[in-house]
C-alpha cells in the first residue's frame, strides 16, 4: 500500500514516519514539496502520487498567531484537508487526519465524547472544526483522531518550553485553570499505526464499518500547572512552580476551561491508552 504522509518534520508526523513502515510504502513531503497553503500544489503532488492512503498530521498549529492569520490558517486546516479528501476520492484512497480538544468550547467540567457538540473558542479550533467537516463530507474512507496536548522530545511544543525555562528561572508561573490530557506524539503514531493494520486486514468493509471522528487522548487528565510541576520533578529539576489564572496569563487566542475528552470509543474498539503520567515518565527517559 502506497502512504503519501504529510507533516513529518512535525511532532505526530516525525513519529508516523517511523510508525507506519510496516504497514506500506511510505512517502513522506514536506513543505517544501507540497506547501499546504498552495492547493494547486497539493492537488498536483497527489496526482503524480496517487497515494491509497493520505496521513495527514500537517496543519497550522500556532493557536495565538492563528488569531492574526485566520485566512492561511483556515487554507492550511480546513480547505487543504477538504482537497486532499476530494481527491482520495478520485482515487479511490482512503484518509487519516488529526484534529484538536480545541473544536470544544471546554465549558462542561466532563469528559467530551465524539458525538458531542462543537464551539470553538478560538481561530485555530474553528479552522480545525471545518477541516473535520470537510473530510467528512467526502464521503470517502476515514478516520479523524483529535488529540490533546501534544509533546514529545522534539518539535515545538509545551514540554520542551517548560524543560527549557526551568533551566533558565527559578520561579514558573502556570495557568491552573485550564484541564486537559497532556499526549505523548509517540502514542498517538503508534495508536494510528495498530489501527491502520487492523484497517488493511479488515479491508474496504473495516472502513464501512469504522470510519468516522476518534478521541484520542491520553488517559486521566491534568491541568497545564500540574504537567508542569510533573516535568520539572521528573527532570530533576529546581524550580519553582506557581499557579496562575488564565487572566493572569494574557495571551490573543482563548483557549478552553475544561478540554478533556473521552476515548473510549477508541479504546472499545482498537486498543488501550496509557494515563497521561506514565506515557511523559516514558518519554523522558
Ligand atoms: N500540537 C498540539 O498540541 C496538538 C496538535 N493537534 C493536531 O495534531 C496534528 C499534528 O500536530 P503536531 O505534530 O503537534 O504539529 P507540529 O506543529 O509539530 O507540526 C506541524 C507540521 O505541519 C507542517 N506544516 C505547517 N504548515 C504547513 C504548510 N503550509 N504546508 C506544509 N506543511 C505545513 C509543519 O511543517 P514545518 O516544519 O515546515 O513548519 C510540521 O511538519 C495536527 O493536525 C494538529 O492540529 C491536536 C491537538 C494538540
Ligand atoms: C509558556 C507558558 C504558557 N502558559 C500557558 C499558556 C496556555 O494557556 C497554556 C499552554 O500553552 P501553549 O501555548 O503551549 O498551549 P497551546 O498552544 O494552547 O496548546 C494547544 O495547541 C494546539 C495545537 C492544540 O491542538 C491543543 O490541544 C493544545 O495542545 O500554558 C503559562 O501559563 N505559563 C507559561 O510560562
Ligand atoms: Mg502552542
Amino acid at each position: 500500500m502506497k502512504i503519501l504522509l504529510t507533516g513529518s518534520t512535525g511532532q505526530v508526523g516525525y513519529e508516523l514516519a517511523r510508525s507506519l513502515q510496516g504497514i506500506g510504502e511510505v512517502v513522506a513531503v514536506d513543505r517544501q514539496v507540497m506547501d499546504l497553503s498552495d492547493l494547486d500544489q497539493v492537488r498536483d503532488v497527489i496526482r503524480r502520487e496517487k497515494p491509497q492512503l493520505i496521513v495527514n498530521p500537517a496543519a497550522y498549529t500556532a493557536v495565538d498567531k492563528a488569531e492574526s492569520e485566520p485566512a492561511l490558517a483556515h487554507r492550511v486546516n480546513a480547505e487543504a484537508p477538504g482537497l486532499m479528501a476530494q481527491e482520495a476520492r478520485l482515487l479511490g484512497a482512503a484518509m487519516v487526519h488529526y484534529s484538536t480538544d480545541y473544536v470544544f468550547d471546554g465549558s462542561q467540567p466532563s469528559a467530551r465524547v465524539e458525538d458531542d457538540a462543537t464551539g470553538p473558542l478560538n481561530v485555530y479550533g474553528a479552522s480545525k472544526l471545518a477541516g473535520e467537516q470537510a473530510i467528512a463530507a467526502a464521503g470517502i474512507p476515514h478516520l479523524i483522531f483529535r488529540t490533546s496536548w501534544v509533546y514529545g522530545m522534539r518539535g515545538k511544543n509545551f514540554l520542551l518550553t517548560m524543560l527549557r525555562l526551568a533551566k533558565e528561572r527559578d520561579e514558573l508561573r502556570v495557568v491552573a485553570d485550564q484541564h486537559g490530557a497532556p499526549t505523548w506524539s509517540r502514542t498517538i503514531a503508534d495508536t494510528t499505526a495498530l489501527v491502520l493494520s487492523q484497517a488493511h486486514a479488515g479491508g474496504r468493509e473495516w472502513w464501512v464499518q469504522n470510519s468516522g471522528v476518534y478521541h484520542l487522548s491520553a488517559q486521566g487528565q491534568t491541568t497545564w500547572f500540574e504537567f508542569t510541576q510533573a516535568i520539572v520533578a521528573a527532570a530533576g529539576l529546581e524550580c519553582r512552580v506557581l499557579p496562575i489564572t488564565s487572566a493572569e496569563y494574557p495571551v490573543p487566542a482563548q483557549r478552553p476551561r475544561y478540554s478533556v475528552m473521552s476515548s473510549e470509543r477508541l479504546m472499545a474498539r482498537f486498543c488501550h491508552l496509557p494515563d497521561w503520567k506514565d506515557a511523559l515518565h516514558l518519554c523522558m527517559e
